[in-house]
């Protein structure tokens, strides 16, 4: 079985986990977000793809979602005692390391697709991990600072340094229009049997993925099962709510999914705590959605995939 997912951070990771632990023979392509990458100390840093690519590979930080495991943050202090920041954004020492080999990467001619392929050498995911576009997109929010008036900032600032306190007037992929799918995003998609939407961000995380011209329309073709981020009516991590808000979106997971639309989703699995969801022309699942261990994870992921199955025996697509 050939299986896409597009992912975001942690609950996309996260999830990726028990679908590869729920079909251990399928072939599983990750399209990955790069909205949210940001240029921090002359390194690019893509948050999205090392969280997919540390969580599969072993080497996450597991409390925090993000990061690596027994990271310490010397060069980070160093840099401050520069007078050198961010100082709000958390660069590990370990973490530097993948950074300054994809910096380097990238300045010798190679695109991200393949320097991810090369970093994912050493990580064995799992998984094919392609980033969205090798072209640069970068998530922006428009804020009204109450010190410096209406103002642009980049995704991570807004996420990371405001907490998302400061309501997104609106949220924009800058560069999305003009960005190309990476190589083998739009193969892996035609030739899937199945695409699914882990319980990522819908607006920042999978939103971006789809505002690559190209991405939209081949997901659309094919039998999609999406995964509510939206439990009891709240995100279970993250700030979807803010998010969801800055484009007029309820905080639901019918809305969710309404928002997503019939004519790209098929079948979409939401909590049993969100009662009876109904979205016309979606197949609606009720079931426990909250990836509390590996196991309840991977049932998930069964879930989905049996639901697309389902569809895909039904409609024919
Ligand atoms: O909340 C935080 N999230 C951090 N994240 C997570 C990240 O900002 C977001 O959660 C994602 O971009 C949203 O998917 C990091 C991810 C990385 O790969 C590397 C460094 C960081 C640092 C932080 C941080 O300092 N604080």
């Amino acid at each position: 079985m050939r299986i896409v997912a597009l992912a975001g951070g942690i609950g996309g990771a996260r999830f990726l986990r028990g679908l590869r632990a729920a079909a251990p023979e399928a072939d599983i392509t990750v399209i990955g977000n790069t909205g949210d990458d940001i240029s921090l100390f002359g390194l690019r840093v893509c948050p999205d793809l090392d969280t997919v690519m540390y969580t599969l590979g072993g080497g996450i930080n597991e409390e925090q979602g993000w990061g690596r495991q027994d990271e310490s943050f010397t060069v980070k202090q160093e840099l401050l005692e520069y007078g050198v920041g961010p100082s709000w954004f958390g660069l590990g020492d370990r973490d530097f390391a993948t950074h300054i080999v994809r910096t380097q990467m990238l300045a010798a001619g190679y695109r991200l697709s393949a320097v991810t392929e090369a970093l994912c050498d050493r990580w064995q995911p799992g998984v094919r991990l392609i980033p969205m576009t090798d072209d640069q997109v970068e998530t922006h929010v428009v804020v009204d600072d109450p010190e410096h008036g209406r103002r642009a900032i980049h995704f991570q600032e807004w996420w990371v340094r405001l907490r998302a306190a400061l309501p997104a007037v609106s949220i924009a992929p800058v560069g999305a229009d003009e960005a190309k799918p990476a190589p083998g995003v739009l193969k892996a998609v035609e030739a899937a049997d199945v695409v699914l939407f882990p319980p990522s961000n819908p607006v920042v995380s999978i939103g971006t993925i789809l505002a690559v011209p190209g991405i939209r329309d081949a997901v659309a073709k094919k039998t999609v099962v999406g995964v509510s981020p939206i439990i009891g009516g709240a995100p279970v991590r993250g700030m979807a709510d803010a998010c969801l808000a800055a484009i007029g979106v309820e905080t639901s997971a019918r809305a969710v999914a309404e928002h997503y639309g019939p004519d790209l989703i098929d079948g979409w699995l939401v909590d049993e705590a969100d009662g009876d969801v109904a979205v016309e022309g979606v197949e609606v699942r009720s079931r426990p959605l909250l990836m509390s261990d590996p196991e309840a994870t991977a049932a998930i992921a069964r879930a989905a995939l049996d639901l697309a199955e389902e569809l895909a025996g039904g409609t024919g697509r």
